[in-house]
């Protein structure tokens, strides 16, 4: 598992292990791994240019002691200091040792436009608000440049604890993060300013407090994953219930059915007018079109996906809710239910929606909520108190109780931006629900297989090509 936590707790296991350590070990631990992935992304230390850019911080100290050791090893170092008589005094004498020269910021732009590396240090878990104006000229270089960029713990201007990026911020290719990740690393959009994500262990592992982020890797799904035993029958793996799909969209019903299928149930259900085009496609369904009650046993519902607004497909949302199994509400059904029903349910309930669904539950525009995932998770959650996933270029998993660690999923790939890959999706999570995963754990093991079914696919695809490739991805998580 890859956790994130918050700044505070970060500082308070760095003060705990540092009350314990001679001055100056943690940061040289920091320094010795930023150094070397530095040396990694260069091709070739001896004569290579190296810019790096340092403000008044200990991230600014991480940079120009790497920049030191790299300037030991032959590179051409030029610090740039945002604040020349607040500098880091050890980096920046350790640097003046190495022979690395010192320029002002108006001489910043011009050398880094020769660089072959850029070390953002300008900020790290000190930063607050964007970058300040007079580092943004910096940052802007940096981009336009040909330099491979480095950020020293987190891309400069982004926030460190939610992922958020107001204003201008550092866009880096590497970022070398410490100690743990923080928020940022895991979420959009700092994730993407952060480029590929470096983790330097400098022994603050035992110091540090609960995370409030996870993510799931390969060994966390394959132990959450159920598999069926020598006992199991459709039943003990338990049957779920689709309710998607209309005459205006028959094609949602068999994109859930064909996810669900994949996923831990043993039966499918369909439950809607559209029975036809999903035998066509999968004749393993049992289908029906009266209402869900009259489907026969179900263990968990997906209900939304292609519903459409018509009252029979209302009065199937309201029934589904009444219900006391597990229920997972997508799409059209999002729109139709009523919420004080939700909130009033206690058997597991678990919402899906995308960034305009999620808006308009919130009463917020959708773009406030793509740039602050993480509170419009908790929001919702908490808000509504049901399991919210929320999908989009992060997708994140929030539990009503906001002391649970939400969950970040790492798999996923913008090619999943296709029609009806959300239903897909829904039919996958709502067939681990149905194989008695706890909530939380079937979205997040839902969002992990059905990302890792698009790298499987590979390149552009339809949604049914991600259902395809469950098996395959759910095969690869045991390796
Ligand atoms: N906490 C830890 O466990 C460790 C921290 N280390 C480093 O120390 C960093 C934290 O150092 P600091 O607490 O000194 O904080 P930072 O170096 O992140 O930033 C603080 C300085 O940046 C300025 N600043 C704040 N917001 C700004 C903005 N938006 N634009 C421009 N300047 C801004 C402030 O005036 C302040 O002087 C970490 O990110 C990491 O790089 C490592 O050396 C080792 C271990
Ligand atoms: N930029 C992106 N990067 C990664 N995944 C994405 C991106 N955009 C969308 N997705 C994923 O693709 C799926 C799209 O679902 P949804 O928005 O419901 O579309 P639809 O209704 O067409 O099925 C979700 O799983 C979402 O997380
Ligand atoms: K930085």
């Amino acid at each position: 598992m890859r956790l994130g936590h918050s700044v505070e707790v970060v500082r308070a296991a760095e003060g705990a292990l540092m009350a314990r350590l001679p001055e100056g070990t943690l940061m040289q631990r920091a320094v010795a791994g930023l150094a070397a992935v530095c040396t990694q992304v260069l091709d070739g230390v001896y004569g290579a240019r190296v810019v790096v850019l340092a403000g008044s911080g200990d991230n600014g100290g991480d940079a120009l002691f790497a920049g030191a050791r790299l300037a030991r090893r032959g590179a051409g170092v030029t610090a740039v200091l945002l604040t020349p008589d607040r500098a880091h005094a050890g980096g920046l004498a350790a640097l003046r040792a190495a022979g690395g020269r010192v320029v002002g910021v108006e001489d910043g732009p011009a050398v880094i436009a020769r660089a072959a590396l850029v070390l953002d240090g300008i900020t790290g878990i000190g930063g607050k608000g964007g970058l300040r104006a007079r580092a943004v000229p910096l940052a802007e270089a940096a981009h336009r440049s040909r330099a491979a960029v480095v950020a020293v713990d987190l891309p400069s201007g982004v926030d460190a604890d939610t992922g958020e990026v107001h204003g201008a911020a550092v866009r880096a290719d590497v970022t070398v993060t410490f100690g743990t990740h923080k928020p940022a690393h895991l979420i959009d959009p700092a994730a993407e300013f952060a480029g590929v994500t470096h983790f330097v262990d400098i022994g603050l592992g035992p110091e540090l407090a609960g995370p409030v982020l996870e993510a799931l890797q390969h060994a966390d799904v394959a132990a959450l994953l159920p598999r069926p035993a020598g006992e199991s029958d459709k039943y003990r793996r338990g049957v779920i219930g689709v309710v998607a799909g209309s005459r205006r969209y028959p094609g949602a019903a068999v994109l859930a059915v064909s996810g669900a299928l994949r996923g831990a149930a043993g039966g499918v259900r369909y439950v809607g007018p559209v029975g036809d085009a999903v035998l066509a496609r999968h004749p393993e369904t049992m289908v029906s079109s009266g209402s869900p009650h009259q489907a026969g046993r179900v263990q968990a519902w997906a209900v939304g996906p292609g519903l459409g607004d018509g009252a029979d497909a209302r009065a199937a949302v309201a029934e589904v809710l009444a219900s006391d199994v597990p229920v997972l509400v997508d799409a059209d059904g999002l729109r139709l239910m009523d919420p004080e029903t939700v909130r009033g349910r206690t058997a597991p309930t678990l919402l899906t929606p995308h960034a305009g669904e999620a808006a308009a539950l919130l009463g917020w525009a959708r773009e406030d909520v793509e740039a602050r995932r993480l509170t419009a998770v908790r929001t919702l959650a908490e808000r509504l108190r049901v399991t919210v996933l929320l999908k989009g270029s992060t997708t994140l998993i929030a539990d009503p109780d906001p002391d649970v660690p939400v969950r970040a999923n790492p798999t996923g790939v913008s090619w999943l931006a296709t029609a009806g890959s959300g239903d897909v999706l829904s039919g996958i999570t709502g067939s681990l629900l149905a194989g008695s995963l706890p909530t939380r754990d079937a979205a997040s093991c839902g969002a992990y297989l059905h990302g890792l079914a698009a790298r499987v696919a590979r390149g552009p695809l339809s949604a049914l090509d991600v259902a395809d490739a469950v098996p395959e991805a759910w095969r690869s998580v045991y390796v």
